[in-house]
């Protein structure tokens, strides 16, 4: 069946549809990575958009059920080059068009793809609708009223405070949920930590009442700027316990501070973006995926870059010592991606463990 996609500049483009069949509104991006569309697809910080692989083979390895982020495929609609229909490896229990059917989410394949990338990166990303109907002055306005959801963090996160126990384990660390990817929870466990699990609304006050010993303020979907509560919020946890923040938690902490974010013309998604250590002039190869980040020209004296990105200079990390505070910008957790980053959460939990 065809399907077409409507961008908001007025491109049409055509392609046959796989998963379901519907009509979607969403922000389009695109990621570069190779590997990693099961990671991708389950990670709640792409809820609301509509991802476009760069890479022409989708599907090959099917899917596993175990390299999911979360419960539900999160993006809208996936669009590929070549979608493969039968995938090849051992631990594949389906393919990818059974389960995005499953989930209700729209494929689109036979997508000239690498046009569709370079348009996104010399416009910046857009809106987009995609249909596997007759394109219609209906649908054309549906675009064009549409606005990414204000709430959306909301929807993606915890509705209850949920406790992980980790035997033998004497440290307690809280992780405030934004749209947390599960390997960020697996890091933790595998740390030797004892998780609490925060719904993204739970008030300064119940947190403190928890006697952790650090904090962990999690990725999600959506603009920072766009959760006014949840930055009052943190202002009260501040200096009263270690806080890490990663991706839409690092943004959080630099509002907070009294820094500034802004909207990226096209982002970073992928999973190899070279960021530079700039405490140590070591790079590591870093998974991304953000469309905001903190303003440089923003930052205020006591916050201190501690990561740059090296495609673009943009700051991919900052501490403030005083008060205990680092938060990145990257996934050290991975998923999908490389694994240089994953000692940064463990020399967080070390440094906890020593102050405990
Ligand atoms: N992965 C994330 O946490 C993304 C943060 C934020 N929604 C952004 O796009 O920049």
């Amino acid at each position: 069946m065809k399907a077409s996609i409507l961008l908001e500049d007025g491109t049409i483009l055509e392609g046959i549809s796989f998963g379901s069949k519907k009509t979607i509104v969403g922000e389009i991006v695109f990621n570069t990575g190779m590997t990693g569309y099961e990671e991708i697809l389950t990670d709640p910080s792409y809820a609301g958009q509509v991802v476009v692989m760069t890479y022409p083979l989708i599907g090959n390895y099917g899917i596993n059920l175990e390299d999911k982020e979360s419960e539900k495929v999160q993006p809208k609609a996936l669009i590929v080059k070549e979608y493969i229909n039968h995938p090849s490896n051992y631990r594949s229990i389906k393919n990818l068009d059974e389960y995005l059917e499953e989930n209700n989410i729209l494929g689109v394949s036979n997508v000239d793809t690498r046009m569709l990338t370079k348009k996104i990166r010399e416009k910046g990303v857009m809106k987009c609708l995609i249909t596997t109907e007759t394109i219609s002055s209906f649908m054309k306005e549906q675009l064009d009223n549409y606005t990414f959801p204000k709430d959306i963090v909301s929807k993606v996160s915890i509705k209850d405070k949920k406790i992980i126990e980790n035997k033998n384990s004497t440290i307690n660390i809280g992780l405030v949920d934004f749209g947390v990817k599960k390997s960020i929870v697996d890091k933790l466990v595998e740390n030797g930590c004892n998780v609490t699990i925060y719904p993204h609304n739970t008030k300064a006050s119940e947190i403190l009442e928890d006697n952790l010993d650090g904090l962990f303020l999690s990725n999600g979907p959506g603009d920072p700027k766009d959760l006014d509560n949840v930055i009052e919020n943190i202002k009260n946890l501040i200096g009263k316990m270690p806080l890490y923040g990663i991706c839409l938690g690092h943004q959080l902490l630099a509002l907070v501070l009294g820094a500034d974010t802004y909207k990226l013309k096209y982002g970073h998604r992928g999973s190899n973006h070279p960021v530079m250590n700039l405490l140590n002039n070591k790079v590591i190869i870093s998974s991304q995926n953000h469309g905001y980040a903190v303003d440089e020209k923003s930052l205020t004296n006591e916050m201190e870059i501690t990561y740059k990105n090296l495609n673009d200079d943009t700051i991919e990390g900052f501490m403030v010592k005083d008060k205990f505070i680092k938060s990145v910008q990257f996934h050290p957790e991975a998923g999908p991606g490389p694994v240089d980053g994953n000692v940064i959460i463990k020399e967080w939990i070390d440094e906890i463990k020593n102050l405990a």
